[in-house]
């Protein structure tokens, strides 16, 4: 199933519904720290009961029984995706696995690799990551796969070989999308969504290219068919 995920950068539960407004159709929609930490779980409740799908983008990151609690709190909102930092490791991302085993119904959970802001230089230079940053992607989405989760969030650019050593179930969710026309701004890794899907992304993730769009309906229909190759 391939998708484009639209993330919600809102500032308050007003300005959010007046955007969502705009569609007919449900959507895949990202809610993030921005949102959720003025809102809370209220509004992912209500967002959820006008349905529209959710990626929960919390990217939680801190000791196994904090991070395994924080995740059975989520699963009460019924999310659809959410996720973790790989970083925070194997006993981590095992225990936050682990909150999911017995449910009927499965949220995603992803791990996060290599944030989409962070450059080759930055890795190297600010965060001491010697090996390039592709290898880093590859070693954090290997560990995720092991650690008993469904994917990974990446750029499009490591997808290939992210599945090739991984297998094609083994999922990628991919910020880091900008159409030609548009700026990258504090994103370093960027490629277009019909580059993303040459590269094999399961699902993109796009902010203000539609949330700051003068007509957010066009800009999101245009990457999706840009995406899913629809003509
Ligand atoms: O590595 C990552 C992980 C998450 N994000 C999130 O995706 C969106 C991208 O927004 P744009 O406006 O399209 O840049 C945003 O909510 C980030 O928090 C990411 O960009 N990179």
């Amino acid at each position: 199933m391939n998708d484009v995920i639209i993330a919600l950068d809102h500032a308050s539960r007003e300005e959010a519904l007046a955007f969502l407004q705009n569609f007919s159709e449900p959507l895949y929609v990202k809610i993030g720290m921005e949102l959720f930490y003025a809102e809370g779980p209220d509004l992912v409740r209500e967002i959820k009961a006008m349905g529209h799908k959710i990626f929960l983008d919390l990217k939680f990151h801190d000791i196994p029984n904090t991070v395994a609690g924080a995740v059975k709190s989520c699963l009460s909102l019924d999310v659809d995706m959410l996720n973790v930092h790989a970083t925070g490791g194997r006993r981590m991302m095992e225990a936050a696995a682990k909150m999911l085993q017995d449910l009927p119904q499965k949220p995603i959970l992803l791990a996060v690799t290599i944030l989409t802001s962070i450059s080759e230089e930055t890795l190297r230079e600010e965060l001491m990551v010697e090996e390039p940053l592709e290898e880093a992607v590859l070693r954090l989405a290997t560990l995720t796969q092991s650690s008993g989760l469904a994917g990974v969030v990446c750029s499009p650019l490591e997808v290939p070989k992210v599945k090739s050593r991984l297998g094609k179930a083994f999922l990628t969710v991919t910020p880091g999308i900008r159409p030609l026309s548009e700026d990258a701004g504090d994103q370093a890794r960027v490629v277009t969504p019909a580059m993303a899907r040459e590269l094999g992304s399961d699902y993109i993730v796009v902010g203000r290219p539609i949330t700051q769009a003068k007509d957010p309906v066009a800009a999101y229909q245009s990457i999706k068919k840009d995406f899913l190759g629809e003509v």
